[in-house]
């Protein structure tokens, strides 16, 4: 009480400081400027101020870090930060930024600090180990928000077992043997949706994707599944979904994301079908192999990606394999990193054609020669059509992001060039630098050349060409996705005239978000050959 009285005092000092602070010349100043000022002149001079200390926050903030944190491009607005820029001129501005501040820089974009890395740093956050920088926690939590989707188990080890999975059940030796089923997955896609003499396509992604299903859930989960439209049609659309949900979860505080799943997912739905559809028959694929085992036989079952996750047992944790329910939803994260990308590129690649009649004229000819009427297609014919391998290698260069592969920084990382990124923070890859250098260039669709392919293989990687990304996390899927897309190609352009609704040439592919790519939605026609 004392001490309260004595501050209070006339002479203590708080009385001694509102003194010293009203003789301030400054104060005389501040008085008087608040005097003559407008409302607006003084809302102009309340956001600037604010604005000045906010950056110099984040300023002080990132000083403070120990380590050699890459430069941060400045920028003026506090919570857009760059985003503007990213929306309106993405090309531009990363070359820009590239060109001025090397390999690796920061951008802040939505109130969030990311780092951008091209050229040799770019390299490396692709090839970098999951456990320093992560795909899962990056781009499939905090933007997809698989955390909301999938149980916490498999979320931790499914990317790891669809990984391993896919090397061995689709690897490049086994393509011969996928011919025949996804063959037989265009015929049924085709009596299912395209079975009218026109076919008139509005909603052209759903289509794709629901094609693109037609063929993979018989080839990649076994013949029993060739017409369950049920699960063919939650394989192509459960992608959609979740992506659906972004735009909410992003403008949506993070608490309040749980409480509003009820009324926003329909991801669920699709759990529900898996576990409906899948689980009877990994059950009667494992009584069958307890007694091939028993009786010393071999069980027989073909050996598909679905196979692959009932057998798939895991050393490092005690032999833990999936259970039936398990394999039922690692299901869905299989057609999360199979359906959408195959079906968004087989997409891409026919706008392309309408957009360049020269090249569909040289696809039209290329076929005819080495494929024409009903020549079975084999792995043999695909190799030799040249000019298809070129045409979906560039397809697929030129549908790079100016930013892709975001990855979280699981430790504090350390780029060879010395720079360092926090732990948590995002790294986003220039992927569309990386395949052309810049992003500017040969960005119109003038530009799209077959031919900078050199016959080099679509499914190889290279320092020009990390569609598929680079090292350890190369994707697996390459040589299947290839496969299904080039057949799907021929089969439809040798049956299918093909043309835009509204008799234009359309745009091969949108941008999204400014740094995104996403496919048209033209509406199509198909007419039937014959
Ligand atoms: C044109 C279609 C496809 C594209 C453009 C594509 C692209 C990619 C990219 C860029 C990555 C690397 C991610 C990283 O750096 O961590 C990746 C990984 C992966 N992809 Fe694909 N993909 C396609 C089709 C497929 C298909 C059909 C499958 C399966 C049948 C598949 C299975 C996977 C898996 C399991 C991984 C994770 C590999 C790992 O982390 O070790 N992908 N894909």
């Amino acid at each position: 009480m004392d001490y309260l009285n004595k501050l209070s005092k006339s002479n203590g000092p708080i009385h001694n400081a509102v003194d010293l602070i009203q003789k301030l010349p400054i104060t005389n100043r501040l008085t008087d400027m608040y005097k003559r000022s407008s409302k607006n002149e003084l809302y102009f001079v309340g956001a600037a101020t604010f604005i000045t200390l906010y950056n110099l926050a984040s300023f002080i903030q990132e000083k403070r870090q120990k380590l050699n944190l890459p430069p941060t491009v400045p920028f003026g607005l506090p919570y857009l930060g760059h985003g503007l820029y990213m929306l309106f001129m993405p090309k531009t501005f990363l070359d820009w930024c590239n060109s001025r501040y090397g390999e690796v820089y920061n951008l802040k974009v939505r109130g969030k600090i990311i780092t951008v890395t091209n050229g040799k740093c770019g390299e490396e956050s692709l090839k970098a180990d999951r456990e320093d920088l992560s795909l899962d926690h990056g781009l499939v939590r905090d933007t997809l928000y698989f955390q909301y989707v999938f149980e916490p188990r498999i979320l931790e080890i499914g990317a790891d077992i669809t990984s391993v999975v896919a090397k061995i059940a689709v690897a490049n030796s086994t393509m011969p043997r996928y011919v025949s089923g996804i063959q037989k997955g265009l015929e049924t896609a085709q009596d299912y949706l395209l079975k009218e003499k026109v076919n008139v396509l509005d909603h052209p992604s759903a289509f794709f994707q629901r094609f693109v299903s037609f063929m993979s859930v018989p080839t990649l989960l076994g013949e029993e599944f060739a017409s369950n439209i049920e699960v063919i049609e939650s394989f192509a659309s459960f992608t959609g979904d979740i992506i659906r949900n972004i735009p909410i979860f992003m403008l949506v505080p993070t608490f309040l994301h749980r409480p509003l799943l009820p009324y926003i997912q329909s991801p669920k739905k699709h759990h529900a079908i898996m576990e409906k559809h899948i689980s009877p028959v990994v059950r009667q694929r494992r009584e069958i192999m307890r007694l091939a085992k028993e009786s010393g036989e071999d069980h027989g079952l073909e050996q598909t990606f679905l196979q692959g996750l009932i057998e798939y047992t895991d050393a490092d944790t005690n032999g833990y394999t999936y259970s039936d329910k398990e394999v039922a939803h690692a299901v869905l994260m299989l057609a999360f990193v199979s359906a959408h990308t195959t079906s968004t590129n087989l997409s891409y690649s026919i706008y392309w054609l309408l957009a360049r009649p020269d090249l569909m004229e040289k696809m039209m000819a290329e076929i005819e020669s080495i494929a024409p009427g009903n020549t079975p297609i084999d792995v043999e014919i695909l190799n030799k059509m040249t000019f298809l391998n070129n045409f979906m290698r560039e397809e697929l260069r030129q549908s790079a992001g100016n930013l892709g592969v975001g990855k979280k920084a699981m430790e504090d990382f350390t780029f060879s060039n010395g720079y360092q990124v926090p732990k948590g923070r995002m790294v986003e890859s220039s992927t569309r630098q990386l395949n052309f250098g810049t992003n500017s260039i040969r960005s119109e669709v003038e530009d799209m050349d077959p031919d900078m392919s050199k016959n080099r293989t679509a499914t190889t990687p290279a320092k020009d060409y990390v569609s598929f990304g680079m090292g350890k996390h190369l994707c697996p899927g390459r040589f299947f996705a290839t496969q299904e897309i080039k057949m799907s190609l021929i089969y439809l352009l040798r049956n299918f005239d093909i043309k835009t609704v509204s008799g234009k040439k359309p745009t091969p592919m949108r941008r999204i978000a400014g740094t995104r790519m996403t496919n048209s939605e033209e509406p199509l026609i198909f007419t039937a050959k014959k």
